[in-house]
């Protein structure tokens, strides 16, 4: 199987072609190729397909297996993999995932090549049987939820198309993620876990780090970055449109007020190609 590794602020995917390639069971190909000592190493794999309604169609699946409805970082990669590979020569694309039609607009430089994608991630979704998440009332500002002995976390939650919750906090450099991540992650609020976004408020915008559902620590997440903007927008500590700073670099998030709709402008880079046998 040949595949692409690419990464979107540094949150790394292995890209598969599915027009050429038939992968029978994706969810543990992603499970095995992203283990990073005995894999290829990635946060999940990515397929990119034919499409009925849209000009592609992405499935995205994380590093545990499961699958995600949404994915911001690898959906502009997919914009540069396929302008760049030929696929479409079309610099708006319509990209059908589990959360609906996306459209991405890409960025060229003067050589041709796709430097920054826009994504236009559509709506935030705030009622909290659509997140899925188990709270009586919404929109779901600053609620006390208890996390196991580390005591209360106030969170913001809503929907990208996948779950969040948002948790603005004085210093995030500190905190210990793998400990706290995951009980959020299966907190029982969240019937689908959730991914957690842990932001700092900084001069120029937002400082964030996140735990994703099934990934655990990654680099930078897309729909959690417009998810924090749309959190802190509603806490009233940031402007609509805003940067937010992760480990892995910078993401530039708008939520429009005339349109409801977040934009999300950041990179994709292709690191590097590989084949890989399927059978061992
Ligand atoms: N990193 C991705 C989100 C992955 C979300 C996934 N962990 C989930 O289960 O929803 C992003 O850039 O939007």
């Amino acid at each position: 199987m040949k595949f692409t590794k690419m990464h979107g602020t540094g949150n790394d995917y292995i890209y598969v072609n599915g027009f050429v390639e038939k992968i029978e069971n994706p969810s543990e190909l992603s499970r095995k190729l992203s283990d990073r000592h005995k894999g290829v190493g990635s946060d999940g794999l990515v397929m990119i397909l034919p499409s009925e309604k849209c000009d592609f169609r992405m499935r995205m699946f994380n590093s545990d297996g499961s699958e995600s409805e949404m994915c911001g970082n690898a959906s502009r990669c997919v914009g540069k993999y396929v302008y760049e590979k030929g696929l479409t020569d079309k610099t708006e694309i319509t990209l059908e995932t589990l959360a609906g039609t996306k459209v991405l607009r890409l960025w060229l430089n003067e050589r041709k090549k796709v430097e920054k994608v826009t994504v236009d991630m559509g709506v935030p979704v705030f009622d909290a049987p659509s997140i899925p998440a188990t709270f009586e009332q919404w929109p779901v500002i600053r609620y006390p939820l208890p996390v196991g002995e580390d005591g209360i976390y106030e969170v913001t939650s809503l929907s990208m198309g996948n779950p969040h919750a948002v948790l603005f906090l004085e210093k995030i450099d500190e905190l210990n993620l793998p400990v706290i991540g995951p009980i959020i992650e299966h907190s029982p609020f969240f019937p689908n876990r959730t991914n957690t976004e842990f932001v700092e408020v900084v001069p120029g915008g937002l400082k964030m780090r996140v735990w994703e559902r099934g990934a655990g620590e990654t680099m930078a997440c897309g729909t959690g970055a417009c998810a924090a903007v749309v959190a802190a927008v509603l806490n009233g500590v940031a402007d609509r449109k805003t940067t937010v700073q992760l480990r892995g670099g910078s993401l530039e998030i708008e939520w429009n007020e005339e349109s409801n709709r977040v934009y999300l402008t950041g990179d994709a880079v292709t690191v590097f190609e590989g084949e890989t046998e399927l059978e061992n």
